[in-house]
Formats: C-alpha cells, structure tokens, sequence
C-alpha cells in the first residue's frame, strides 16, 4: 500500500530499527525495492531524485506508484533532495506521498524559512516533510563540500530546527558522504552525536550517505571488467548502532547502482554472444535484491510491516 513517509517512519523510531530509502531509476530497479520488501514483509521507502524525474519523469512515478498500491506492506515514494518549494510541489503533483526540501546549503536561517513553506503546503495535502541539517562530506549532487570543511549538525541547533519548521523527519549529518569513497578504512560516523541528537528529539532522524559498498561487490565489479578504486562505505554494525540512537530512515543509492553494473557486466563478459535484455537487465535485478534483502536485514525492518 501508499502510505507516507510519516506512517513509516514514526514507528520505526519507536522501535528503534531503520527503513532502507532506496533510490531508483527505472523498473527494474523499482522491482528489486518492492518485491523484496514485500517478500521480507519489510516497509520501504522508494525515493527518485530530481535527476531521476528527469530521467524517469511521471512514466517512473507511476510505476512506483502502481508498485506500491499492489504490494501489502507499506511503501512511499519520496523526493530525495528536493531543491526548491516549486520542485517538492511538482513531486506532490507528480502523486509523492514524502518530499525532501534540502536547503542545507543555505544558513540557518534561510534553512527554516524555506523548509517551513514547503512543510506548511505539504501537510495541507497530507504529505509528510524531510528536511537536513548540516552538511555531509564529500561531494552533494548541488554542492561540493571539502572533506574537512563539512559540518556536523549541532544538536542544540536540530532542536530548535525541529521546532520553528514542523519538519516530520530530519537528516543529521554525522560523518557519512554520498558515493562509493567515504574515506579511508573503516568510515568515521559519530554515533555520540546521534545519540545525543536523539535523546533531545522524538522524531525519526535520516541518515544520508548509508551505502556499505561491500567489499564482494567491488570485487565483482572489477572481476567483471569495471575500474574502481579504494571504494569503502559504512559499516552494517555502525547502521545497526545508529538506529539505536534514532536514525529511522537509511538512504542507499550507491549500492543498487554498483549492484545493477556488476550483474550487467558480468552477463556481458560470460556470454558474449547474449542480446536478450531481459537476461541482461535480469541478473542486474537480481543482485540489487540480494543487496536490498541485505539491508533490510541489517536495519531490523524485516518482518515489521
Ligand atoms: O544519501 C543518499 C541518497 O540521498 C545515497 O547515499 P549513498 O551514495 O551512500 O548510496
Ligand atoms: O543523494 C543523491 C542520490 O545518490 C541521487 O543521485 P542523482 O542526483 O545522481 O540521482
Ligand atoms: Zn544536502
Ligand atoms: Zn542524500
């Protein structure tokens, strides 16, 4: 079933496991998301960013919506770093149950006033608000934030964010980037600030950035003929403490995308002589499943729709 972001993500909070955010691009994708929610009887949040409406447009909306009303656990289709009140009013007219309003970039200030005008119009249409706070490392589709010059959300400063714009949920920047480099190592990610940011707040909290690039499939990746180099991503014992702490809803591009090349190429390399796409497009599939049924897993959503 539809349901907004909000009727997922408050009781996830209150029982202290996560919901996987996967973004998709296309069927195929879309697919893996639902029917491995549906077959783990897991609640899932499917997001499309601005570049995938462009991609995708109201053809992709529609699949995840059509997707989302046949499956019996809870699905919402969400906009993932909204730019703009125009682009969160377009994705709410496009049949988005959730929006994101990221005017993180912008001072504190300016922050509130902008998510405040999109949660004001959102809730009136019954749509549920993300909005972020601080900066995550690395490199943002609108922004590109040296490593070192990254700010971390303050909890004293999430407190009073919460309360002047009526946001519903909030991305916390806590160490994690975007993409398959998150550093060196085991990634950083401060699970003291979490937990602080949870013990002054109720509602669910949003970790960005929560690929764990595992080390299996950047090895299949290169096996297969791909080039990539000291890819690392955080680690499943780091997601499962920070939903402990709050974090309710856990976003994942990165590993759907590695996911979806690595089954491409590795039918392209053994069988070379193979033009079916449905065998092509269908290992894709198939091991982007494995990775959301992973997640799952590790967030503690299964069996909680
Ligand atoms: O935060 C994300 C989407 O908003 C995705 O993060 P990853 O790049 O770690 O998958
Ligand atoms: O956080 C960003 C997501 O990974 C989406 O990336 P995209 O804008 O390239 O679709
Ligand atoms: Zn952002
Ligand atoms: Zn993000």
């Amino acid at each position: 079933m539809l349901v907004t972001g909000k009727d997922i993500l408050v009781p996830a909070r209150a029982g202290k496991y996560g919901v996987g955010a996967f973004n998709t691009n296309n069927m195929e994708i879309t697919q893996a998301i639902i029917h491995t929610a549906e077959k783990l009887r897991s609640p899932v949040i499917v997001q499309m960013s601005e570049g995938a409406i462009k991609y995708g447009g109201q053809d992709l909306a529609n699949i995840v919506k059509d997707l989302a009303t046949r499956a019996t656990v809870p699905v919402a289709l969400h906009l993932d770093h909204g730019s703009s009140y125009e682009s969160c009013l377009k994705a709410i007219k496009m049949g988005f149950t959730s929006v994101m309003i990221d005017a993180s970039h912008h001072p504190f200030e300016e922050n509130v006033a902008e998510t405040r005008r999109v949660v004001e119009a959102a809730h009136i249409m019954g749509i549920s608000v993300e909005a972020e706070l601080g900066r995550l490392g690395g490199i943002e589709e609108h922004i590109v934030v040296d490593e070192k010059d990254a700010f971390l959300t303050d909890p004293e400063e999430a407190v009073q964010f919460i309360e002047q714009t009526g946001t519903d949920y909030l991305a916390i920047a806590i160490g994690t980037s975007h993409g398959a480099y998150k550093g060196k190592g085991r990634p950083y990610i401060d699970q003291a600030r979490i937990a602080r940011i949870g013990e002054l707040t109720t509602i669910p909290l949003v970790a960005h950035g929560s690929s764990g690039v595992p080390a299996e499939i950047t090895r299949r990746f290169r096996e297969a003929g791909g080039e990539i180099g000291d890819a690392v991503g955080i680690a499943d014992d780091d997601l499962r403490e920070a939903c402990q702490h709050g974090i309710a809803k856990v976003n994942v591009d990165t590993d759907l995308r590695l996911a979806s090349t690595v089954g491409i190429r590795e039918v392209l390399k053994n069988t070379p002589k193979e033009f079916d796409p449905r065998k092509i497009f269908g290992l894709a599939r198939e091991v982007m499943s494995q990775i959301v049924e992973h997640k799952m897993g590790v967030l503690g959503s299964v069996g909680k729709a």
